[in-house]
């Protein structure tokens, strides 16, 4: 049996549109319906035949769901949320895939009667592009998806929700929703806010014309422009929504990196050395974990 028959995605951009390929794909039974305030977004993941239906209005994409994911930027899911309450049907249950999901939680539960049946998730998958062509069906394969479920979610809507997202080929963890914050501030956004400063401070360093940064970045900037070219919208609102584990692990950072600067500056090769063997070996956990490819350069084909 089905996790849930009458799926209804609100944002139809990259996790929006990926999620509805892969219902498509993995549960081909599922009525989907769409909604994005977008209107462009919105004839664009028609036109691409990705739902059963792209409704005009929030309250009118939910009326008849079993299942609501708001798959918007995290700040705009508090407005979303009120957007739908009143139309929502009293046994649907309601998700999303935000970035960041304490402060989500607490706007999800604010917004709609019954905290039994909000179960938010976040599937730890995607990449650096925006919109409905970017979205893909495979995104979730063999990714995490961690579910954060406050104390009053019912343990059976945190099961399908667990079971929806196992169909899509993810793996499912439960978290409490501020660790889960804490996780994502060093494992996402960090990387995130230090990719989106160095390629920042490449523009701006007089010495080097900024047509030598792009021609040179081979080097290793180009691995850090996939990253800063992520989606400024999305981005902002997890900063704002994850402020806390974000400046607190960024505390750590510059503690770190202060650390590396004075071995250099005082040619301690060893400090040096024995940081990047570690790192080294981060490097082959992620692999042997399967969350990334062991072919060298990414895999960049060179021919
Ligand atoms: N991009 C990524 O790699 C990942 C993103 N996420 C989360 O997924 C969510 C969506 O991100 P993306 O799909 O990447 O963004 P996106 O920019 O591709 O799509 C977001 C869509 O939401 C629409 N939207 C904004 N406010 C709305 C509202 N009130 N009602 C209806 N539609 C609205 C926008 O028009 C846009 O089409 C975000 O919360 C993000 O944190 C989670 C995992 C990975
Ligand atoms: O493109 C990348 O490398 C990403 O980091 C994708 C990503 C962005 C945000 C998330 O919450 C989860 C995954």
């Amino acid at each position: 049996m089905l996790p849930f028959e009458r799926v209804t995605i609100l944002g139809t951009g990259l996790i929006g549109s990926s999620l509805a390929r892969a219902i498509r794909n993995r549960m081909p039974t599922v009525r989907l319906t769409g909604y994005d305030r977008d209107a462009a977004v919105a004839a664009r993941a028609d036109e691409l035949g990705l739902f059963d239906d792209m409704a005009d209005s929030a309250g009118a994409s939910v009326c008849d769901a079993d299942l609501v994911v708001f798959a918007v930027p995290v700040r705009a899911i508090g407005a979303a949320a009120e957007e739908i309450a009143a139309d929502l049907p009293r046994d649907a249950v309601v998700s999303d895939v935000g970035s960041v999901k304490a402060s989500v939680l607490k706007a999800m539960a604010a917004a709609i009667e019954g905290p039994d049946r909000i179960v938010p998730a976040h599937p730890v998958a995607g990449t650096e592009r925006s919109g409905p062509d970017a979205g893909f069906a495979e995104l979730f394969e063999n990714r995490w998806c961690i579910l954060t479920p406050g104390a009053e979610a019912d343990a059976r809507n945190v099961e399908r929700v667990s079971e929806f997202w196992r169909r899509l080929g993810s793996e499912v963890e439960l978290m409490e929703a501020g660790h889960h914050d804490m996780v994502l501030a060093i494992t996402s956004h960090l990387p995130h806010l230090i990719a989106y400063t160095i390629v920042g401070t490449a523009s701006d360093i007089e010495d080097v014309t900024s047509s030598e940064v792009i021609k040179y970045s081979a080097g290793g900037f180009r691995d850090f422009t996939r990253i800063a070219a992520s989606d400024p919208t999305m981005w902002r609102d997890v900063f704002l929504e994850n402020k806390e584990a974000v400046l607190s692990t960024l505390q750590r950072f510059t503690e770190d990196l202060t650390q590396l600067q004075r071995a250099i500056r005082w040619d301690d090769g060893d400090f040096l050395f024995d940081r990047f063997r570690e790192t080294r070996d981060t490097r082959r956990r992620v692999i042997d974990a399967g969350q990334d490819t062991a072919a060298p350069d990414f895999g960049r084909d060179r021919r």
